[in-house]
């Protein structure tokens, strides 16, 4: 068994906010991220994935397509985005760095895994360089 990890990266916009509260209620539990103004992150991602190593190439999975895949299912609808206003995956959910790790590695398992033998094993999300989520999906 073998993790074969690719690096993406976007940037995208987000509130921490939710409508049914008030601005002091959101203000005291988001902070300065439920600034009405909206806000930038520079996102890295991470997706490895597992299996075993076919003879012929040496390969788990061509990682080009693995990254086809990504951007098909992810970074084409995430980047320049407004998270809580433009992504189909993220509607109606908070666009924290947990939710958005989780709900990404929702979005890729299916087409990872349409590859015989090759499995998603982990998303690991960086909203900033300190703060990230990973996600083995379950
Ligand atoms: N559990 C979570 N807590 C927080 C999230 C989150 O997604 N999940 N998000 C935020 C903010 O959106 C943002 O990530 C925090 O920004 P900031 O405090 O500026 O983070 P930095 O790593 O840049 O700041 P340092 O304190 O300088 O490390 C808040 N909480």
């Amino acid at each position: 068994m073998i993790h074969v990890t690719r690096r993406e990266h976007f940037n995208a916009a987000h509130r921490m906010y939710r409508e049914e509260w008030s601005a002091e209620k959101n203000a005291e539990v988001f902070g300065k991220c439920a600034n009405p103004n909206w806000h930038g992150h520079n996102y890295n991602l991470f997706v490895t994935v597992k299996g075993e190593v076919t003879h012929a190439t040496g390969y788990l999975i061509d990682l080009k397509e693995l990254k086809e895949i990504i951007h098909k299912y992810v970074i084409d609808k995430l980047d320049h985005s407004n998270i809580n206003k433009d992504v189909d995956f993220m509607a109606g959910k908070m666009a924290s760095t947990e939710l958005l790790c989780i709900e990404i590695f929702n979005q890729l398992k299916g087409p990872v895994e349409a590859y015989e033998g090759v499995f998603l094993h982990s998303v690991k999300l960086h909203e900033t360089e300190n703060n990230s989520a990973e996600y083995f999906g379950g």
